[in-house]
């Protein structure tokens, strides 16, 4: 964890020292309870202190030594959940710092959830007590070869038996192989497969069938079934440590009842019954894990801040005209204007998510009691939350890369392996141009609404304030003013709503609403991120009003909000400036109070970083290190590669002594 061991040296004492907040009371803002921070804080000493979860050597193992390396620290880590005895909220901790990706990700976090949100009642008695004892391995196999996206493109068939009263399943071409699926090349017993319901010779669309893909005796595929591993990905380490797998079946039969029928059955007739509910149910196990991504990317942009600012304050690079010590690269304007609203970003990615949390259980108990009147607003808020998050915590990890110079690339920086390992997440569950599309498409029936007086509710009820926010103009005269919440909010519900209400005019000029929708896509998508932008500044505005503990607090908070909301007014000024929500000197006020607050900001930002209580084991990065003591560390961590078993290389002898002989003869010729 910490430095501080006897003899150790803190070389980050000195900024420690000006913070102006109680860090510990930080922390306890940050996790969201002082239980949540005790918590966490055990768990991440477990893992750190264990020796089977090192992780340092990560990127040096070949593909197949790392796959067993995450079998093995899977099944060391279920075995520790055993032995202690870990609860459900302990044992999700602890997989979240073992920090490796693996099929035990998706057994939890896809494959028992959609069994949960579409098997009966009977069907969870049967097959949830198996998955959370491991006794089978689960994963979600939906995305084929040809197919992602477009769900309802699928092409895999489940087309029923009545004779036998079993479904059989297959893959009638090519593009109809399940590709991607995490678990599903190596690892994974059963996967909840969609695929074509057909029965009585009719096409029913896409359903979720449980299918048992290998053999619980010796692991080998099941006659029919091809599997395996579809091969390397994207950087060293990262997410090969997920065996994401490619399927095909070759008419394997599966009994009836393991169709997921919660939402629709099938009788031993071969009668398709579908259930009164909204079909759109079926995509519910993506909306969950949607809301989970939101979460997730507060902590890995969390994690590259972490690093970038405890670097960026112990580097130092040149030095005053005058002479006297070099200044740490963290005191230049332009480190803090690139570092600051990333940071800013973590704490206000935390906090909508910690909100989404709340939407999305609130929505699940009223989907319990057949209230599906919430279901758009869920979809809207967990697809557009996702998009946004998730893009800029891949791009915010790629420059936290290059604020931390040469050391970012190197991997013991660990911002390569967090980069290679996150940035996927702008594509699963969703890629986030299509997912902001659908956010849009849900704004312009909103506007549309508007005319005939329906009243917009959830996050989209500021659209409801349409004669004012149509015609507002933005009331700030001084970089001050900037610092009001209700001017903030103004100008971003301004922005969001006149966009929106801009392209839907648009759109009705179109020949037609579906060659509207395709010609304006590119606006829609800035329509949809302005209406997201705006939840995630309100969320953080209405988090700062709460009661909030501790010296400082509540002060620092405040700060990121308002670096949150006006780096954003600063990135899209073309935006606030074309919908006429505030003018160019408005603009520049603005940007001149995010100036002042990077500098309120400075003396703060190491403890900021303090509050996200991470290990030095979970943050993997030589840069990062809590001690700041990152030369001898950065040092000794080159001498750990390979390549320096023995100064003379492999290779030598066969490729560099002939050439260097051959040059060697050739000049004395
Ligand atoms: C060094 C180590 C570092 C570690 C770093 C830390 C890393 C952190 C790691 C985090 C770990 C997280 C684990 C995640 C693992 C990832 C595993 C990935 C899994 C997957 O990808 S599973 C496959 C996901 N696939 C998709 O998401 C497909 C996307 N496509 C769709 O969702 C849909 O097809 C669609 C929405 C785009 C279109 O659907 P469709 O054609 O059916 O619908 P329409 O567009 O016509 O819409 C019809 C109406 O339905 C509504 N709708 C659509 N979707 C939903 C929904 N989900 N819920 C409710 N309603 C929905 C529309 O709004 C339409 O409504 P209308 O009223 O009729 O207009
Ligand atoms: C690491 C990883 C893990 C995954 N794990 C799983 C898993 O466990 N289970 C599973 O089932 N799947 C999984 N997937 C698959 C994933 O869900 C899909 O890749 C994802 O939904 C995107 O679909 P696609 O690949 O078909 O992209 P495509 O839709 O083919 O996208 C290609 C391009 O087309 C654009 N595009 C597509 N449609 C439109 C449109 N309507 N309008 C405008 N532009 C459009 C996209 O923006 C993109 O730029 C995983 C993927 C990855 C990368």
């Amino acid at each position: 964890m910490e430095a501080g061991g006897a003899g150790e040296v803190d070389h980050l004492a000195g900024e420690r020292a000006t913070a102006q907040f109680d860090v510990d009371h930080m922390k306890v803002a940050w996790a969201g309870s002082r239980h949540a921070v005790d918590v966490a804080d055990r768990m991440a000493r477990l893992v750190a202190s264990d020796p089977v979860f090192r992780k340092d050597n990560r990127t040096m193992l070949p593909r197949k030594e790392l796959f067993k390396d995450t079998l093995r620290k899977a099944a060391h880590a279920w075995k520790r959940i055993v032995e202690l005895r870990l609860t459900e909220e302990e044992a999700n901790l602890l997989r979240l710092y073992v920090d490796q990706p693996g099929y035990v990700d998706l057994h939890w976090g896809m494959f028992v959830p959609a069994i949960k949100g579409q098997g009966t009642e009977e069907q969870q008695k049967k097959w949830l007590p198996l998955a959370y004892k491991f006794q089978i391995i689960g994963c979600y196999a939906q995305t084929e070869l040809g197919h992602g996206s477009n769900v309802q493109g699928l092409e895999t068939t489940a087309t029923f038996d009545p004779k036998t009263d079993e479904f059989v399943m297959h893959s009638p071409t090519l593009t109809s192989s399940k590709w991607w699926p995490g678990g599903l090349g190596k690892a994974s017993t059963h996967a909840v497969v969609y695929a074509r319901l057909i029965t009585e010779g009719k096409d029913y669309g896409i359903h979720g069938f449980i299918v048992q893909l290998r053999s619980l005796e010796d692991h080998s595929p099941l006659p029919g079934v091809t599997l395996g591993d579809i091969g390397g990905k994207f950087g060293s380490g990262a997410y090969n440590s997920m065996d994401n797998g490619v399927l095909r079946f070759d008419h394997v039969r599966i009994p009836r009842d393991q169709m997921l029928m919660r939402l629709s059955q099938v009788t031993k007739e071969g009668k398709y019954v579908h259930s009164n509910v909204p079909k759109q149910l079926l995509y519910g196990t993506m909306v969950f894990v949607r809301q989970t991504i939101v979460a997730d990317a507060s902590k890995a942009l969390s994690r590259a801040t972490c690093i970038a600012v405890r670097y960026s304050a112990m580097r130092k690079q040149f030095g005053p005209q005058t002479g006297g010590p070099e200044t740490q690269v963290l005191n230049y304007k332009t480190q803090q204007s690139r570092l600051f609203p990333l940071l800013a970003s973590a704490y206000a990615f935390r906090f909508v998510g910690e909100w989404l949390k709340w939407l999305y259980t609130d929505v699940t108990h009223k989907l319990e009691a057949k209230d599906f009147s919430t279901l758009q607003e869920a979809h809207a808020c967990t697809a557009g939350l996702k998009a946004v998050t998730t893009s800029a915590t891949a791009d915010g990890i790629e420059e936290c890369r290059k604020l931390c110079g040469g050391h970012g690339y190197l991997n013991s920086s660990g911002l390569p392996e967090l980069f290679a390992t996150y940035v996927p997440a702008c594509t699963y569950e969703g890629d986030n141009v299509v997912l902001l599309l659908q956010v849009a498409r849900i704004l312009m029936k909103t506007v549309s609404q508007l005319a005939s007086g329906k009243q917009p509710v959830g996050t989209m009820a500021y659209m409801g304030n349409v004669q004012y926010l149509m015609q507002c103009k933005c009331g700030v005269n001084t970089a001050e003013d900037w610092l009001s919440p209700a001017a903030i909010r103004e100008v971003f519900e301004a922005r969001a709503l006149r966009m929106a209400v801009n392209c839907a005019q648009n759109i009705n000029r179109a020949p037609s609403q579906e060659e509207g929708l395709y010609e304006l896509s590119p606006d829609l998508l800035e329509v949809a991120v302005a209406h997201i932008q705006l939840i995630i500044v309100t969320k953080f505005i209405e988090k700062v009003e709460q009661d909030i503990p501790g010296e400082g607090v509540k002060e620092q908070l405040r700060n990121l909000c308002n670096v949150y909301a006006l780096y954003l007014v600063h990135k899209h000024l073309g935006d606030f400036l074309s919908t006429g929500c505030m003018t160019a000197r408005q603009g520049a006020l603005a940007n001149q109070q995010l100036g002042k607050l990077y500098a309120q900001l400075r003396p703060n930002a190491v403890a900021l970083v303090d509050a996200f209580n991470y290990t030095d084991h979970y943050l993997g990065s030589v840069l990062g290190r809590y001690d700041g003591n990152v030369y001898p560390a950065l040092y000794d961590e080159a001498w750990k590669d390979p390549l320096n078993d023995s100064p003379v290389p492999d290779g030598y002898r066969e490729h560099l002594r002939p050439l260097l002989k051959q040059q060697l003869k050739l000049s004395r010729l």
